[in-house]
């Protein structure tokens, strides 16, 4: 099926934009979301987080201390590294799975894959467009603070994480200009949503 790659970095917007194409029926999968469930309690990959960051990680119920592997981390690229390289193999199965099951679950003619490393972690193969949500930095910086109740230390460490804004405003195909009303994304939202299922229609003929 005809796949859109929504990315942009943390706090851009993502979220607000995909519950607008969920609006129009269409099947949005979530990478944040897969990645919460590889490891989930009895996941192999919990057990090697666990074995990796020591005990530490865990929460007294068994459950990833995500603020606590959130902190190791981001202070720390190559933990970071060990940790994409255990968990994303694992996300991008999870993702071609619930890609799968667009044509049965949902009626728009295409689906969209939300991730925020869709070009980083090279997920980007697995889409035909990307559409990046795109905001001035220091907006970004604002509202994922607010938020998470993150501190702005934190979310900077975050965002130093991921691509740059110009690269990724680079790679797109299209963009949703966030730095206004979430009516104004909105809008800008359905305007993509008559263009994708033109897109779709043209890409199944092919
Ligand atoms: C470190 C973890 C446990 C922190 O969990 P927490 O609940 O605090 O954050 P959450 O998962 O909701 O992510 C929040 C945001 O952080 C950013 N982020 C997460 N992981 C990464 C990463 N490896 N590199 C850059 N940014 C990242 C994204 O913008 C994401 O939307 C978690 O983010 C994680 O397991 N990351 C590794 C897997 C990954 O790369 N996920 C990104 C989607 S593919
Ligand atoms: N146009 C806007 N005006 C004001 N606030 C906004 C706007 N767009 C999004 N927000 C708010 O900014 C915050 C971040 O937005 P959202 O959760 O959609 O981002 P995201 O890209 O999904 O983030 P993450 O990758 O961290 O999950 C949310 O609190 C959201 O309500």
């Amino acid at each position: 099926m005809f796949t859109v790659g929504l990315t942009g970095g943390i706090g851009s917007g993502k979220s607000a934009a995909a519950a607008r194409f969920r609006h129009h029926g269409v099947n949005v999968v979530d990478a944040d979301r897969a990645a919460r469930t590889v490891v989930e309690p009895g996941r192999p990959a919990l057990v090697a987080i666990a074995e990796h960051f020591g005990a530490e990680v865990l929460l007294a119920d068994g459950n990833l201390d995500r603020a606590a592997l959130r902190k190791r981390v981001f202070d720390d690229p190559a933990e970071r590294r060990w940790l994409e390289e255990l968990t994303h193999p694992l996300i991008r199965e999870e993702i071609v799975t619930a890609l799968a099951a667009s044509p049965q679950t949902h009626s728009a003619p295409y689906a969209i894959l939300e991730s925020p490393l869709l070009i980083e972690s090279g997920q980007s193969a697995l889409v035909q467009r990307i559409c990046v949500v795109d905001l001035p930095e220091l907006t970004q910086l604002e509202r994922a603070s607010m938020r998470d109740g993150n501190d702005p230390e934190q979310i900077r460490k975050i965002m130093a994480a991921q691509m740059p804004r110009a690269e990724r405003c680079a790679k797109a195909d299209d963009i949703l200009d966030n730095d206004a009303s979430l009516a104004e994304l909105e809008a800008q939202v359905d305007k993509l949503h008559a263009r994708y299922v033109v897109l779709a229609s043209q890409y199944q003929s092919l």
